[in-house]
């Protein structure tokens, strides 16, 4: 609620300004300029700028090191989409990585191991906010991902209506059950809404992370290019969609989106409850202590 009163005092995109806005602590820069028509927005975890020419957003993620999914980030996320979603001059949206080999290692692990209750329950309303706004946007959403995409940076990129990946031995996938947790419906959902039932079924259950090739064989991903190419492409391919009827193609993604989402939206506290419950198990814990030791000693 206060970030949508927030949201409704900010000012339009096309005027000159430069404003900074405090948000939990974190700030937010805001430049802009009549001549160029265009606006950025940055915080300690992304930057969304406004091609004014084009109508294109370029959403850039910058958490390091690995765009790791907490609390923060993922409400600097809500508010940078919210703003995309309400500016009428915006028609797409392109989501990217400004760190290198990395679109998002997925949430942080950080917020589940060994969490504090109301923390963790505003972590995973605020997630599952930022899904159903992307899932659910009116903009033309394509991922560009040139780098590691696994669980919830591949839910990120599964929400977006087209994928655009790096070539090279980047991995993208739902591997949850290899940390001993369980993606949540609407993750599997969302993942069937894309490759299929049987598909998902094996890969859920083995935690399967694609590289590229096999990504875009089984059309988890939907073209492949050089890594430096990957904006580039994912803008190419923007421009293709934004010449479609703008009701006719949002009525369309809207009529194969909404049941999906609808079903969150009825059950958003018991998933909340779920969530929780289980994250909150000793064997999960325990679990959890054991990757994030892993992948630590693999630094050495
Ligand atoms: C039947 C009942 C059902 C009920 C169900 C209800 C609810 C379901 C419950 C839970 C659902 C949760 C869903 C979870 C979704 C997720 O997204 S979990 C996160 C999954 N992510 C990963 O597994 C990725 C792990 N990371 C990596 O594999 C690698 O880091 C990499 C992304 C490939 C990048 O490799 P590299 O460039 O070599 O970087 P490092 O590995 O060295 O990492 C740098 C530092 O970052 C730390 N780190 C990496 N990933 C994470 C992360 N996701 N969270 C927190 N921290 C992370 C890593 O430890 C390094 O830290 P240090 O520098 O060593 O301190």
């Amino acid at each position: 609620m206060a970030v949508r009163t927030l949201l409704g005092l900010l000012r339009p995109w096309q005027q000159f300004r430069t404003t900074i806005i405090t948000l939990r602590g974190k700030t937010l820069v805001e430049h802009g300029c009549a001549r160029s028509m265009s606006t950025d927005t940055t915080t300690d975890n992304l930057t969304l700028s406004l091609d004014s020419k084009t109508g294109i957003a370029t959403l850039e993620m910058h958490r390091k090191p690995v765009n790791g999914l907490n609390l923060e980030m993922l409400t600097d996320l809500n508010i940078a989409l919210e703003k995309a979603e309400n500016e009428k001059s915006c028609k797409g949206l392109v989501l990217t990585s400004g760190l290198p080999k990395i679109f998002s290692a997925g949430l942080d692990i950080l917020e589940m191991y060994q969490p504090k209750p109301e923390r963790l329950a505003e972590f995973w309303r605020t997630l599952q906010n930022m899904w159903m706004r992307l899932y659910g946007s009116r903009l033309v959403t394509i991922a560009a991902i040139a780098g590691h995409s696994p669980a919830g940076g591949c839910l990120m990129a599964m929400s977006c209506d087209y994928r655009v990946m790096a070539t090279g031995k980047y991995a993208i996938g739902l591997n949850e059950t290899l940390l001993g947790i369980v993606a949540p419906f609407w993750f599997r959902d969302t993942m069937v809404n894309t490759i299929g039932h049987r598909e998902t079924e094996r890969a859920l259950q083995l935690g399967h992370l694609y590289g590229a090739d096999e990504a875009l064989k089984v059309g988890l991903v939907d073209h492949l290019c050089d890594q430096e190419e990957v904006v580039k492409a994912a803008t190419e391919e923007m421009s293709r969609w934004l010449k479609v009827n703008a009701v006719a193609r949002q009525l369309s993604k809207s009529a194969m989106r909404q049941a999906t989402i609808d079903k969150l939206v009825v059950r958003q506290e018991q998933d909340i409850e779920d969530f929780m419950t289980f994250v909150q198990r000793d064997a999960v814990q325990k679990a959890l202590g054991f990757y994030l030791q892993s992948l630590r000693e693999k630094r050495g």
